[in-house]
């Protein structure tokens, strides 16, 4: 089991994204390691998504490195051998949602407070195209259009309803439900659950390894935009404010 333990709501900042990074290559790297379940330890939220403040009034040099480390998860996630399970225990939104899109299976805390989706519109940025594609493939084309057109973000409900989690449990049943599901994921041979799996999702990994580097540069540009900064800024002020 990975849980994401970064309070108060596990944004995903260049530290975070890191050490993730190195902890799923461990497992990948112990063979008697098939599955990871992956889950948060704060309360009420899985992840709050990409650390704002790392795309917010810093160097070009910093986007570049915080963009590749983003790029390194998804790709160590979305094909990884090991069999996925996102036990989604709390919000997320954008980042957070990639994650769990990224598994193999999600299973959500039935809470209809807590919401996920890709909501990047309502930010005034763009999900890039691996983000799009990771959704595509997972609620279809004509849902995440309206959902990545409108940023929406989804109540619990309402993403089993969409498809964009399989399954909505108990708050308290969470973990046992995804212990079980791995089960029977694991119950196949690993060889042949391990080459469909590549087969399914190799066109999107690819399409991002060749665009690598443009990716970084596309996404530098854009979030060194005044007005996108502005946007972002106004954004965490809002939020700010939602609080007090
Ligand atoms: C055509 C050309 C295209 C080119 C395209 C190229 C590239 C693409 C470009 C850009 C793509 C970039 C992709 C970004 C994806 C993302 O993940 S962006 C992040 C989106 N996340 C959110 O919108 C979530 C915002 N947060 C919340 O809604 C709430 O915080 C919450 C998660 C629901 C929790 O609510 P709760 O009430 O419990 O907590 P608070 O709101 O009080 O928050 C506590 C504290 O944390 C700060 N905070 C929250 N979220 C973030 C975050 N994501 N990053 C940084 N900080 C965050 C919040 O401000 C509070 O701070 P405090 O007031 O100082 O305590």
């Amino acid at each position: 089991m990975m849980k994401l333990k970064s309070p108060p709501v596990n944004s995903l900042s260049l530290e975070l994204l890191t050490e993730f990074a190195i902890s799923l290559e461990k497992l990948e790297n112990n063979r008697a390691c098939r599955g990871v379940i992956i889950t948060s330890s704060v309360p009420k939220i899985f992840s709050s998504g990409l650390d704002i403040t790392e795309m917010c009034g810093k160097s070009m040099e910093h986007y570049t490195e915080f963009w590749r480390a983003v790029q390194e998860i998804w790709l160590r996630v979305y094909s990884s051998s090991m069999v996925t399970v996102a036990a989604v225990n709390g919000s997320s939104p954008a980042g957070g949602c990639l994650i769990a899109l990224s598994c193999d299976y999600r299973i959500m805390a039935e809470n209809p407070k807590f919401s996920i989706g890709l909501n990047e519109a309502q930010l005034g940025i763009v999900a890039p195209f691996w983000f799009k594609d990771t959704f595509v493939n997972v609620v279809g084309h004509r849902i995440a259009e309206r959902s990545l057109q409108l940023g929406s973000l989804h109540s619990a409900p309402e993403a089993h309803k969409l498809g964009l989690v399989d399954e909505l449990v108990p708050e308290e049943k969470l973990m046992e439900k995804a212990a079980a599901v791995m089960a029977q994921w694991l119950a196949l041979p690993d060889h042949a659950r391990q080459l469909t799996k590549t087969m399914m999702r190799k066109p999107v990994v690819d399409r991002l390894v060749a665009h690598r580097e443009e990716d970084i540069k596309n996404f530098v540009t854009f979030i060194s935009k005044e007005s996108i900064q502005k946007s972002l800024r106004m954004y965490m002020e809002m939020l700010k404010k939602r609080k007090s």
